[in-house]
């Protein structure tokens, strides 16, 4: 099997066609997981050993934050950290918080310092003063937080000063990013002291299945939240978070999507290691979208197999519940047989770039037929895909997922992709590309 390594992240990758790809891929840890782990074990009373963390761009700025904040963690080999909790206590009441383009530090974080006070600073890369944030400000500030925007309102950069809180009931949209109700429920066993937390959902709450790693993550961390369906969830007061001694990251869901896809379209069989059955990433469930195009899937409790047979079938799905997994279901589109229809997309404006203006852009550059809608993306795959070079606006996503388009699982080609700034993808797979070299049959680069 060819293994090679790409001498260093140049600013542009080619990728040579692949004809058959097969082999197994031990996945990196979930970012989702991952950042809320760090989060909940720097809060909670006692030592946390976190195994399997996710080593990224976007685990490093939650590391970095905590840091900051005074929270002390070691690094005990590559993927293992003992973080040892504050116990609510800060020791570091004034810091600048550096957040990259994590939603998953940035949201989280903003929610529990606007709660535990202190004088803060949070902002990110020039795409994360874009990224709405006013839903969550507005839902904190309501119950008395002190949240300023010192760029434009509605987005980062925050400044955060302490404010009285005082929340029984309280409100958040759920329409834009399901993040904010993340943040609100992390953050609400510190405002349930004396009296019970109640949140109000406000608008259709899109990415479900977060709030459910959220909810799983805080029992781990001995918080129960009461959930009545989707719209209202509280907290009874007294509890608290406590370290479960140790814990292990399953591998990413969304990560996995890519070579799942690569398995459907070009053969394999591929198998993914580190999540299966039981995962608690609504993104497993990106299989089942690749059922519907024909694939087989087979399934252990931490593996996931995907191989092809033959064409693949156009699909025309929601997929408001794995909206990143979502967007390998638009280039594996490329080799179905027919049009398929991605459905309640609308977040995908508002993610690492517009992903839906930048999937059709890049979808044409191949020779698909694309119309892109409000919140929907449909896309006619072209005879024969046509090379291209691919821009990836700095969205690991984006260039992850384009990787697939070297593949070749309908018909003979002789061409390359170029794919452009493909380092983005430290975001959160840093070593992407040699995992997808690792199951091509043929030289990729
Ligand atoms: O809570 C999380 O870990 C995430 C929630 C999703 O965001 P939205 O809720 O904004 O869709 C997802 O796209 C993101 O990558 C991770
Ligand atoms: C939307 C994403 O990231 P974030 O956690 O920054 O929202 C993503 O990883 O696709």
């Amino acid at each position: 099997m060819p293994h090679q390594k790409p001498k260093h992240y140049p600013h542009h990758l080619d990728l040579q066609p692949v004809m058959h790809v097969e082999g197994t891929v031990r996945l990196p840890g979930s970012k989702s997981i991952s950042n809320r782990t760090l989060l909940l074990a720097a809060l909670a009373g006692g030592t946390t050993t976190i195994r399997g963390l996710l080593a990224s761009d976007d685990t490093l700025v939650m590391l970095g934050a905590l840091r900051s904040l005074g929270v002390k963690w070691d690094q005990l080999d590559e993927h293992t950290h003992l973080v040892h909790g504050v116990d609510g206590v800060l020791p570091v009441h004034a810091a600048d918080l550096f957040m990259g383009n994590a939603g998953t530090a940035i949201r989280p974080l903003t929610a529990a310092l606007a709660v535990i006070g202190g004088d803060y600073t949070l902002h990110g890369v020039s795409r994360m003063h874009e990224r709405p944030i006013g839903d969550l400000v507005d839902a904190l500030n309501a119950i008395g937080a002190q949240i300023e925007y010192t760029g434009e309102p509605g987005f980062p950069p925050l400044r955060i000063r302490r404010g009285h809180i005082h929340a029984e009931r309280m409100s958040v949209r759920g329409n834009v990013s399901s993040q904010f109700l993340t943040a609100v429920l992390m953050a609400a066993p510190l405002m349930a002291k004396t009296h019970p937390v109640s949140i109000d959902v406000v608008g259709e709450l899109i990415s479900k299945p977060y709030i459910e790693i959220t909810l799983n993550l805080m029992r781990r961390f001995g918080v129960r939240v009461e959930q009545d369906g989707w719209t209202s969830f509280t907290v009874q007061p007294g509890q608290h978070y406590a370290s479960p001694g140790e814990i292990y990251v399953e591998g990413d869901a969304s990560s996995a999507s890519y070579f799942l896809a690569a398995g459907a379209i070009a053969g394999g069989p591929v198998r993914v290691e580190g999540v299966g059955r039981d995962s608690i990433q609504g993104d497993v469930r990106f299989a089942e979208a690749l059922e519907q195009m024909g694939a087989t899937i087979t399934r252990g409790d931490n593996w996931i197999e995907a191989r092809s047979n033959g064409v693949l079938k156009a699909i025309d799905a929601d997929f408001n519940h794995i909206p990143d997994a979502a967007m390998t279901i638009a280039v594996a589109a490329l080799y179905a047989d027919g049009t398929s229809t991605l459905r309640n997309i609308a977040s995908w404006r508002v993610k690492e770039t517009d992903r839906l203006s930048a999937m059709a852009t890049e979808l044409r550059k191949l020779g698909a037929l694309v119309e892109e809608g409000p919140d929907f993306i449909r896309i006619t795959p072209p005879e024969i895909i046509a090379a291209a070079t691919i821009d990836t606006y700095d969205d690991h996503r984006m260039a992850m997922c384009f990787s697939l388009a070297s593949l070749d699982g309908r018909a003979l080609r002789g061409n390359q992709m170029r794919i452009n700034d493909p380092k983005c993808v430290a975001k959160t797979f840093p070593e992407y590309f040699e995992a997808f070299a690792s199951i091509a049959r043929e030289e990729l680069f």
